[in-house]
């Protein structure tokens, strides 16, 4: 039985996961740690949930909490804090006042949950992964960013809706950036186990086309009801069950790279990876055809670039 936190929770995503995970068997207390300024707020959330585990006779202990102390034998700590995107802001913007955040969270987390694994979903994700592998110390494997998963769920569902077969036939990756930079691995996807290209051959696809859908996938939703909610807290879920059940499934999540990818150094981005207990157990190899490269390196570019001017305005070395 595991005991897990979220830092963030009064947030959308935060309290979303918390719901989520509090009905997983293995799952026996979930933190839900929030401000001063939202404490009310989550025990309000926490109050409501547990009506709701009532009614499917579950116990997970929720504790609302705005006390570090409470990280105490966490074995994974989500950290959803942040401020949203705003039109015209830039990623950098961005990735500023939430890179304080991450970090203050992360040294947070090394000093009460030694052991735990950090899992990130503060955007620009790719940045913030780096940031709190620097800041909490923690070994690489153990420092752990979701977005490409959930950009590979959204590339799964946009191909099932084509071709209108069942998504569990669709295999398929997106890596690199959560963000402009995201490529999708379309030389590894499979169809009911026959290669995309092959697949195609039969039934046309507008590739392009799909591409387009895949990139706008999250603005799309953010334009129509604010912001995205069920998709990344799914998509964390995944990756919080995957490791406490210790079930060493491939997921696509950003991880700091030092070479594991040729020519990819001191730069946290999207690879498949396999999951378990410890967290990263090992990064899958890759061999990419030279377009996928190509634009593995201009994400590796640009999210390096991003990173390097936010760890010099917060003198992180
Ligand atoms: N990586 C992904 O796939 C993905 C997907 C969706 C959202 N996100 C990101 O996740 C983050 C949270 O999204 P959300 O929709 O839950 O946002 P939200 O605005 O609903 O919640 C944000 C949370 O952060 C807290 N917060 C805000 N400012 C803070 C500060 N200065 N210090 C401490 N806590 C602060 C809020 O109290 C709240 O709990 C955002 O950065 C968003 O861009 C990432």
């Amino acid at each position: 039985m595991a005991k897990i936190a979220i830092m963030g929770a009064s947030g959308t995503i935060g309290k979303n996961v918390a719901f989520t995970l509090a009905k997983e068997d293995s799952i026996d207390e979930i933190v839900l740690f929030a401000r001063e300024s939202s404490y009310e707020k989550i025990t309000g959330e926490v109050l409501d949930m547990y009506d709701a585990l009532a009614a499917e006779d579950m116990d997970c202990i929720l504790t609302p909490t705005c006390s570090y102390e409470d990280l105490e034998g966490c074995e994974v700590v989500l950290i959803s804090s942040g401020i949203p995107r705003k039109e015209g802001m830039s990623r950098l913007q961005l990735a500023i006042p939430n890179a304080k955040i991450v970090s203050e969270y992360s040294q947070a987390i090394a000093k009460h949950a030694p052991d735990s694994i950090i899992l990130i979903v503060t955007n620009p994700v790719d940045v913030m992964t780096t940031i709190a592998l620097k800041m909490s110390g923690f070994d690489k494997n153990r420092v752990i960013g979701l977005g490409n998963h959930l950009d590979s769920l959204r590339l799964k569902i946009i191909l099932a809706q084509y071709f209108q077969i069942n998504s569990g036939e669709i295999n398929t990756r997106v890596i690199g950036e959560h963000g402009d930079h995201m490529v999708p691995l379309l030389s590894y996807t499979t169809i009911g186990g026959v290669l995309l290209h092959n697949f195609v051959k039969s039934i046309p696809l507008d590739i392009d086309e799909v591409v387009k859908r895949l990139r706008s996938a999250g603005n799309t939703i953010i334009s129509k009801k604010g912001a995205t909610e069920y998709g990344p807290s799914y998509a964390v879920s995944n990756l919080i069950k995957t490791i406490v059940n210790d079930s060493r499934k491939i997921l696509t999540v950003s991880t700091y790279l030092e070479g594991e990818v040729e020519g990819v150094y001191d730069v946290s981005l999207g690879v498949p990876a396999i999951l378990c207990k410890n967290g990263i157990k090992s990064i899958v190899p890759l061999k990419m055809d030279e377009d996928e490269k190509k634009q593995f390196l201009d994400a590796a570019r640009a999210v390096k670039k991003c990173t390097y001017l936010v760890r010099e305005e917060l003198d992180i070395k």
